[in-house]
């Protein structure tokens, strides 16, 4: 066994880490060899349900978990953390886009940018999930110029996991037979799933996802809406925001970025643009990236046509826009 290392969750009160700390605390995330110490961060009114959930990491009896910090306190949430699951933030209701969200739940990632500068290892691992998750992993970084900006995340490994599940019931095949599947751009209605370079495993030979299904109008307007609107089909039923699947897929964001991708498969991250695909730099961009050594990149080469360039387009026009406006409320704040 290895020496503990600190792993944080935000809004460690909430739905999403309701499973999400079940999967980290029993090793899904790190390894089972890799001991840990949780710190758990809410907010003051939320102190007493902490304490509950502090019992129940106990009941769960789990080898792995060295020790559990419920705090308050960012000082004493981000001391020293190696990994960062920033979940604490307001989720949105039906009839309300994510970027709804964005001037009551910026000025937290600003706070937490500027604890986990002051406070964290260097090298901390940073995923952001509460919405609107590319702008907020944004806004983190900016506030914590000592780390560098490869280490801010935002999570959309969601709609990657609900974009390979669709895929896999169309071709009929078992959900790990599919890969490649991509989502390029914001984690919002105007983000792009993309099967273009998607495979299936159909028999025993592999098939390019758009040969098996063969309709491209299927896959370029239905598929594509279906995804975008999947976080509010499920608000819609649950009258609630997606938590089970959102903790899942967290929980896999982690776990590649941390152990790294197997050759040939890529996943989507959403990071810090560097101009790949003629993407606006310096926007929080989902890109398919391969993972190495705790060190993501960009897929670069892939073929992007005039469809997909004008997805490309919309997605980062709105990013641009969510910049701008985040900006101007964290610099009145
Ligand atoms: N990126 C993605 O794919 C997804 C993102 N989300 C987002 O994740 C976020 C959390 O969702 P849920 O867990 O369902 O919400 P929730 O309301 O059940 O839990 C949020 C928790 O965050 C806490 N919190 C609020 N401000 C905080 C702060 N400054 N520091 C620490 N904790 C704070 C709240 O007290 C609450 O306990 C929402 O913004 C939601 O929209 C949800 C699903 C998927
Ligand atoms: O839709 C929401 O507001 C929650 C979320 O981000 C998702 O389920 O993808």
């Amino acid at each position: 066994m290895s020496e503990p290392i600190r792993v944080v969750v935000t809004g460690a009160a909430g739905q999403i880490a309701y499973s999400l700390l079940y999967m980290i605390a029993k090793g899904d995330v790190f390894g089972a060899d890799q001991t840990l110490i949780l710190h758990l961060l809410d907010i003051v009114p939320m102190a007493g349900v902490l304490e509950g959930v502090v019992m129940e990491l106990a009941d769960c009896a789990l080898p792995l978990l060295r020790q559990v910090v419920p705090t308050t306190d960012p000082a004493v949430a981000f001391k020293d953390v190696s990994a960062a699951f920033l979940v604490g933030a307001m989720p949105r209701k039906e009839g309300m886009e994510r970027k709804d969200l964005l001037a009551s739940n910026v000025t937290i990632f600003k706070a937490q940018g500027e604890a986990l500068d002051k406070y964290a290892k260097k090298d901390v691992k940073v995923l952001v999930v509460g919405n609107p998750a590319n702008t907020n992993a944004l806004v983190c970084s900016h506030y914590a110029p000592s780390i560098p900006r490869e280490n801010f995340t935002a999570m959309t490994r969601l709609d990657q996991n609900r974009a390979r599940a669709h895929i896999a019931v169309k071709v009929n095949v078992p959900v790990d037979d599919v890969k490649n599947v991509i989502i390029w751009g914001n984690h919002s209605a105007t983000q792009f799933p993309d099967a273009k370079h998607a495979t299936a495993k159909i028999g025993l030979v592999e098939k390019s996802v758009y040969d098996a299904i063969n309709n491209q109008s299927y896959l370029e307007e239905d598929f594509v809406s279906i995804i975008q609107k999947r976080g509010a089909a499920v608000i819609a039923a649950r009258k609630m925001s997606s938590a089970m699947s959102a903790a899942k897929a967290a929980s896999d964001h982690m776990k590649d970025w941390w152990n790294g991708t197997s050759p040939g498969n890529f996943v989507s991250m959403a990071v810090v643009s560097d101009g790949s695909y003629g993407v606006p730099k310096d926007i929080v961009f989902s890109f398919p990236v391969e993972i190495k050594n705790k060190e993501w990149t960009i897929v670069q080469g892939l073929d992007v046509d005039e469809f997909a360039r004008s997805k490309l387009e919309v997605t980062s026009q709105e990013l641009l826009e969510e910049k701008e406006e985040a900006m101007a409320v964290c610099s009145q704040d």
